[in-house]
């Protein structure tokens, strides 16, 4: 079976019940959504998919195996992730940063680098050239030689969304993507995010945990709305945002599309 499954997942810390019975589904091709107010579990729940934070019960999996228990196991599985920030490598310039994504990718030509084979070369070429072609697929690749310390925070959280993509996962885990930016700069990240199912050849499945009300109703197929822990809500954006308990969750705050 396909894409992200999660089944009667509960986080506790101490007393605290974090996440609650929690179901989620991301199918291939969907852009997934999870909203909640503050304290709802959103972030508890992003590092329960990456291994950060173990469930004290419940069924996690993705194309049908178990999710890892370790986040480095993710990629293994062909699942990205960005976190919140931008988190890049200062020592590393922006071109580096995406291959370093990529080395899964190029897992088969890594013994022919170890061994130092004429291969290694052709490799270390392609995968320069896949991360410059993400980089312009994300509209930074001007910054290809900069160092991360130099660059605006919109470019540096492009260049993190350009290192996830470089190990073409097949599912891709957004924390807070829009946090820090401008109204603008949002509205083109949700352009982006929208188009990353359908890419050419690399199409991924999102799951967007987000505080930004407008751009998770504005790209996601199908949200999912947490309120202490619990699923409140789940479904298409139009449906979500007029649906009772949410407004009430929200402190009836207008929902707006
Ligand atoms: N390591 C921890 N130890 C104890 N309690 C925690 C821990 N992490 C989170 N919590 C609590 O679990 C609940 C859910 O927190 P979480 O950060 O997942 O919510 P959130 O929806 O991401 O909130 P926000 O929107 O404010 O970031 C909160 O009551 C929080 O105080």
């Amino acid at each position: 079976m396909g894409g992200l499954r999660l089944r009667g997942v509960d986080v506790h810390f101490g007393g605290l019940v974090a996440l609650d019975g929690v179901d989620l589904d991301v199918t291939p091709g969907q852009v997934v959504g999870v909203i909640g107010p503050n304290g709802a579990g959103k972030t508890t729940l992003f590092n329960v998919i990456c291994g950060i934070q173990r469930p004290r019960r419940g069924e996690l999996t993705f194309e049908g195996r178990p999710l890892p228990r370790r986040p480095h196991g993710l990629t293994r599985l062909g699942i990205a992730r960005t976190l919140q920030g931008v988190g890049l490598f200062a020592g590393l310039t922006v071109l580096e940063n995406v291959v370093t994504g990529a080395t899964a990718d190029a897992r088969a030509g890594l013994g022919a680098a170890l061994l130092g084979l004429p291969r290694a070369g052709r490799d270390e070429r392609c995968l320069r050239d896949a991360a410059r072609a993400l980089l312009a697929e994300l509209g930074v690749d001007d910054y290809a030689d900069a160092y991360p310390t130099t660059l605006p925070y919109a470019v540096g959280k492009r260049v993190a969304l350009a290192r996830a993509l470089a190990a073409r996962p097949r599912l891709l885990l957004l924390d807070e993507p829009a946090g820090g930016l401008s109204e603008a700069e949002v509205d083109e990240l949700g352009e982006l995010i929208a188009a990353l199912p359908a890419r050419a050849d690399a199409g991924c499945a999102v799951l967007l945990v987000e505080h930004h009300m407008d751009l998770v109703m504005r790209v996601c197929d199908e949200v999912t709305v947490l309120d202490f822990g619990r699923v409140i809500a789940a479904g298409p954006p139009d449906r979500i945002a007029d649906d009772p308990a949410v407004i009430e969750a929200y402190l009836g705050e207008a929902v707006t599309t």
